[in-house]
């Protein structure tokens, strides 16, 4: 199952292929209740007739004919006898839609499990969805109209259920949430971009692959990435063969998140550790103002809150109050700082933290350095020279070199991520200012192209506003009215 499938089943409990699954067979039920509800109709009607008038029933029998679906509800003192052998059917299921998502959780990955348990708000959206598709449908087509009661009961019935555990909502925001909230802009951009195209979208010829071009490149998903997407649609608008506007934006979104998944397969995300009892060192790189400095106060923060004995550096002796910013970070984490006065040499703070941080056993070492612009050959050296500095005493460490990247930069972004990479083994990405940026796409450019893992991720200012990079939450913060359907902007 590709990655689409695999967020869509978590969030809404079933996948695309289900969802026609369910479609048809809802379809089919529907038909069959009305049968059941016609033949219902026949034998009541007669033994009932004599506390039924005869015109009541030979209505009631007319109706079943005429919108054999809605009897039930609407007719209620006329049809009660009719009703009792359809009733069961709507309710086996709703309790049947409802029960897919844990039905499946077994088979899900521990991801998956998670997402699930979150957003209830969600669940509620997607099932709305169903009922938008559907009714979408029948429009096209008036003898799939009966689905959309069913649906619509299915809807109602899962309402109720859920606001049963109403409580939930009330509890601290998860990370679902925080991905949700922080990628608002990115996929409000990106939704209205894909909606503004494909508004003008008549037919799959030349004109429509450049614009999708064009619209993917300027969604920051890449160059290479917006090639192949419009080179494998190609062929798979052909396959799926997309007529309507909903099913082209189906194929453009799946074919983003399964590639994404695709290209993701070897990726490992996590942070790596110190395996023996040698501190752990996280080196911090990339250009000035990309958040360097904030997001080692974070990490300080959080590994403070687990116990862990924290050293800062504070490399970064070039500009001006760098190190009082990294001594204020400090203070309010708790966490000691190394520095030394401005304009010393960068190695030599280095030196002097990895020592202190053997000889006191310290767990984690953080070390912040100058921002430096990825072109400058003389400050890429003393980079290198920190790196030596650090290995000659350490020699599993730096554990990380982590390059800090301005994440509501765009393409910038993924050009830096290049130019850096090509002169220091990076081994991991923190994508910073995500919250307020409409740029969230770059991460697709930076996995497909690049292949350096993104390990976190900064949505916010405050001390806990750094998260570990979950590429499922992310990517359904992303796309989730696309993926899921819902309405929730
Ligand atoms: N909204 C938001 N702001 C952030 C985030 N991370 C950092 N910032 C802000 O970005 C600005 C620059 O952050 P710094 O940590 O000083 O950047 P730096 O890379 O250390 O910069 P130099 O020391 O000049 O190299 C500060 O105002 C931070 O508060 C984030 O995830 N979200």
């Amino acid at each position: 199952m590709g990655l689409f499938d695999r967020i869509k089943k978590a969030f809404t409990g079933k996948d695309d292929s289900e969802d026609k699954d369910l479609e048809k067979k809802s379809q089919e039920e529907s038909e069959k209740e009305s049968d059941q509800t016609a033949e219902a109709n026949e034998a009541p009607a007669a033994e009932n007739s004599e506390t039924t008038p005869e015109v009541k029933s030979d209505e009631a029998a007319q109706s079943v004919e005429e919108t054999p679906t809605e009897e039930p509800q609407d007719k209620k003192p006329a049809t009660e006898p009719v009703k009792a052998p359809v009733q069961p059917e709507p309710v086996s299921k709703a309790e049947e839609v409802k029960k897919a998502p844990s039905e499946s959780e077994p088979t899900e990955t521990e991801h998956a499990e998670e997402l699930r348990e979150k957003p209830t708000e969600t669940e509620n959206k997607s099932e709305d969805t169903t009922v938008e598709e559907v009714t979408e449908e029948s429009s096209d087509n008036s003898e799939i109209q009966e689905p959309v009661e069913t649906e619509k009961e299915e809807s109602e019935s899962t309402e109720t259920t859920e606001s049963e555990a109403e409580p939930e909502e009330s509890a601290p925001k998860d990370d679902v949430q925080e991905y949700d909230e922080g990628l608002k802009k990115s996929r409000n951009s990106f939704s209205s971009r894909l909606n503004h195209f494909l508004a003008n979208f008549r037919s799959v010829d030349e004109d429509f692959f450049d614009d999708l071009e064009e619209l993917l490149i300027e969604s920051d998903v890449g160059y290479e990435t917006a090639m192949r997407i419009s080179d494998e649609l190609r062929e798979e608008v052909k396959l799926e063969n997309a007529k309507k506007q909903s099913d082209v934006s189906n194929v453009i979104v799946k074919k983003l998140v399964d590639m994404y998944g695709e290209e993701g397969k070897e990726e490992d995300n996590s942070l790596k550790f110190s395996d023996n009892k040698t501190p752990t060192v996280f080196l911090f790189v990339g250009v000035n103002g990309a958040g360097k400095t904030t997001t080692v106060g974070k990490l300080a923060h959080r590994y403070k809150q687990q116990g862990k004995k924290v050293l800062l550096a504070a490399a970064d002796t070039f500009r001006a109050g760098a190190i009082e910013q990294l001594q204020e970070w400090g203070k309010r984490d708790g966490v000691d700082v190394q520095a030394s006065k401005a304009h010393t040499d960068p190695a030599s703070v280095v030196y002097d933290a990895v020592k202190r941080a053997m000889e006191d056993d310290y767990d984690i070492l953080l070390v912040d350095t100058a921002g430096r612009l990825q072109n400058k050959e003389g400050l890429m050296r003393e980079l290198e020279k920190i790196k030596r500095v650090i290995t000659r005493e350490l020699p599993d460490a730096p554990q990380e070199v982590l390059l800090v990247l301005d994440g509501s930069t765009g393409q910038n972004a993924l050009s830096q991520a290049k130019q850096f990479n090509e002169t220091t083994d990076v081994s991991g990405i923190v994508l910073t200012k995500l919250d307020g940026s409409s740029q969230g796409g770059v991460v697709l450019a930076i996995r497909n192209e690049l292949h350096i893992p993104v390990k976190l991720v900064g949505l916010g200012e405050q001390m806990d506003d750094l998260r570990d990079f979950d590429p499922e939450k992310f990517i359904y913060g992303l796309f989730k009215d696309l993926i899921v359907g819902t309405s929730n902007k």
